[in-house]
């Protein structure tokens, strides 16, 4: 697993535009190297913003936006639709907006799909997915895996001392009663996070800053989940200044 990279921008606005050029960048060359790329999306206000970023960026169309398999990291257990499940933020700020393919477009179930009420059942389905799309495992290797960052170290729906911190075997699981509200969801677990080639933490404000310094002394994932999400070849946590003003923290660039 590679270190925690930090890296520091002067702003929000700044740290969004930097990402979206950044993912334009990883995604063309993964699409020259073999043809196809893959990006697992966050919610959350700092995720949302890149997606703004990148939908509205010139560069964006370098990359063939058809052949990029699009997943989710989590999702709100709610209606198909539904305001506050990422996948309609995602669709909203960028998916709608692009010429991608619906067939490559994996969205984890809604609570008014083919599971009904139940999130044990999609989330299986979802490791199901994965599992199909996967080469070797039962994961692919993501080329790039999008996160947030919860003020207490949460990503994705992985809440500290959480049974999903605490899950090693499978890749998606459901959560019930998580502390953020909408209370239940789906989430990747930390190993299915890990098979990423590139994992990055997106997140800003002062709120952030305990999570950020501690991931970057290499807390544990039990106690802070986000310091357990890393890529393989690179993790690179990106925050604005305000998120890195603990010590332990690099300077702005
Ligand atoms: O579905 C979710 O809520 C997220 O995926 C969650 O992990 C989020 O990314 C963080 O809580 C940070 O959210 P903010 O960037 O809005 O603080």
């Amino acid at each position: 697993m590679s270190r925690a990279e930090l890296m520091v921008h002067r702003s929000g606005e700044q740290l969004a535009e930097a990402v979206a050029a950044r993912l334009v960048t990883v995604l063309s060359e993964a699409q020259e190297l073999r043809g196809r790329a893959s990006l697992v999306l966050t919610g959350g206000r700092t995720g949302g913003a890149v997606l703004t970023a990148l939908r509205t960026t010139l560069a964006r169309d370098a990359v063939d936006w058809s052949a990029v398999d699009f997943y989710w990291g989590d999702e709100r257990f709610l209606p198909s639709g539904d305001e506050e499940r990422n996948e309609t933020l995602a669709r909203a700020n960028l998916l709608d907006h692009l010429p991608v393919d619906p067939a490559r477009v994996y969205p984890m179930a809604a609570s008014d799909g083919p599971f009904g009420a139940d999130p044990d059942a999609a989330a299986a389905d979802y490791a199901r997915v994965l599992a199909e799309a996967a080469g070797e495992g039962d994961v692919p290797v993501f080329d790039v895996c999008l996160l947030g960052v919860g003020e207490e170290g949460h990503t994705a729906s992985i809440f500290p001392d959480s049974p999903a911190v605490h899950e090693h075997e499978r890749s998606v699981v459901a959560v019930r009663d998580c502390p953020k509200p909408p209370p239940t969801r789906i989430s990747l677990t930390l190993r299915a996070i890990r098979s990423s080639a590139q994992v990055w933490l997106l997140t800003t404000g002062a709120g952030k800053a305990e999570a950020v310094a501690a991931a970057m002394r290499d807390a544990d994932e039990v106690t802070v989940p986000a310091a357990g999400a890393r890529g393989r070849d690179r993790t690179l946590w990106i925050v604005d200044s305000a998120a890195a003003a603990l010590p332990d923290s690099g300077p702005p660039r």
